[in-house]
């Protein structure tokens, strides 16, 4: 194995403690080029499409590659805000949220944010963790139900980081928290304000992002977790079971996939007679293409020409105080035992610094 040269300035620092919260990514731009970079590099992923390589290189570089980032950044292009991609915005606010909070509640802790595919990358948010003197991270991703091909592809980037280094820190990660009751709990209150503003609807339709159905054979834990999200917000709501619908949206490819479908499945709705449909979103912690685009636009155009009434999109926990509390609370849990209330010590730092100095160490 090769290890990169490490600076050792480091060795004696006092311990800090990074976290590193961590979404899907997003194009650079609303552009085809920018769409091309970026799902070239999401759908080579083999924990996104599980085929062998001889088989899928073709139709990935010869067809989707050539189709898709056209029709996508148009897509993008109506979503798009004066800051960039929402997914971007919204998490890079919930990482400087978390920080805040954790420091109100006297945690000397560095919360930094990064991208599983494009930019910021996983490894370099990492080794700026590391360059900060963090000796201990956790692995945050904004993911609440685990998923092979999104909570498992973040890790695999983390290990294939740490891989390479010599001296690796303390490293934990957190595998979901579908069923975390401060997730749950902030979750209804969001709806419930929806509610108190706009009346409630005859369905609430929970729409999680697909999976191959195919996953949850071999094993995947995502469809019970999606099941058990719908069902325990259900319950938060109050709401008797025939009023709650879970479904599963964005479907890629021909294969089948874990169903009910969203769309599909608004436009029986509207079809029987359903006026109108509230849709929530409970997998993507921060709005985005999936559900400004899919859900608030193609979907609802679906039930509206289907004879649907009203549609109303709820909007993701994004930067729900409610929500990034459940989270500082989660995070705080998963920190458990590690010493993140030790004050960084300042005689300690600047021995590093001069430790740096004599080492001609750029800090
Ligand atoms: C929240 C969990 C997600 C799972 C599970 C997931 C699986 C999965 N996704 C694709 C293909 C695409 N997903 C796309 C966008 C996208 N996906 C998620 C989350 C999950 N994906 C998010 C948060 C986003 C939004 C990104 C943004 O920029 O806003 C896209 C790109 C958009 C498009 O071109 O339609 C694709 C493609 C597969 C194949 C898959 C599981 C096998
Ligand atoms: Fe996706
Ligand atoms: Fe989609």
């Amino acid at each position: 194995m090769r290890m990169r040269p490490e600076p050792a300035y480091t060795h004696g620092q006092p311990a800090r403690t990074g976290i590193l919260w961590i979404n899907l990514g997003t194009p650079e731009a609303p552009t085809p080029a920018a769409l091309r970079r970026y799902l070239g590099q999401f759908l080579s992923d083999p924990r996104v499409v599980e085929l062998p390589r001889a088989l899928w290189w073709p139709i990935l570089h010869g067809i989707i590659l050539n189709v898709r980032p056209r029709k996508s950044a148009a897509k993008y292009a109506t979503i798009w805000t004066p800051e960039g991609s929402p997914l971007k915005v919204w998490t890079e606010r919930q990482a400087k949220l978390l920080q805040g909070l954790l420091g109100e509640r006297g945690h000397h802790v560095t919360v930094r944010w990064a991208m599983r595919y494009g930019e910021p990358a996983i490894a370099r948010e990492l080794e700026a963790l590391k360059a900060a003197g963090c000796t201990r991270i956790l692995i945050l991703p904004a993911y609440p139900q685990y998923c092979a091909a999104t909570t498992a592809s973040v890790f695999d980037e983390v290990w294939r980081w740490a891989g390479g280094l010599r001296w690796v820190p303390e490293l934990r990660f957190v595998n979901h928290y579908h069923d975390d009751a401060g997730y749950i709990g902030a979750l209804a209150a969001r709806v419930r304000a929806h509610w108190a503003e706009h009346g409630r609807p005859e369905r609430l339709v929970m729409s999680f992002h697909g999976m191959p159905a195919r996953t949850l054979q071999l094993g995947d834990p995502y469809h019970c977790e999606c099941r058990k999200t719908g069902r325990l917000l259900a319950e938060a709501l109050e709401l008797p079971p025939e009023q709650a619908v879970v479904t599963f949206q964005s479907r890629f490819g021909k294969a089948k996939w874990l169903q009910p479908y969203t769309e599909p499945t608004l436009v029986e709705l509207a079809r029987q007679g359903v006026g109108r449909v509230d849709v929530v979103c409970p997998g993507f912690t921060a709005d985005c293409i999936e559900t400004l685009e899919e859900i608030d636009q193609e979907a609802r155009a679906a039930f509206l020409s289907a004879g649907g009434r009203e549609f109303h999109c709820i909007p993701c926990l994004n930067d729900d105080l409610g929500w990034l509390r459940a989270l500082a609370d989660l995070a705080e849990r998963h920190l458990a035992g590690w010493p993140t209330r030790t004050p960084h010590d300042p005689a300690a730092a600047e021995a590093t610094r001069q430790r740096a100095r004599a080492l001609g160490a750029a800090m």
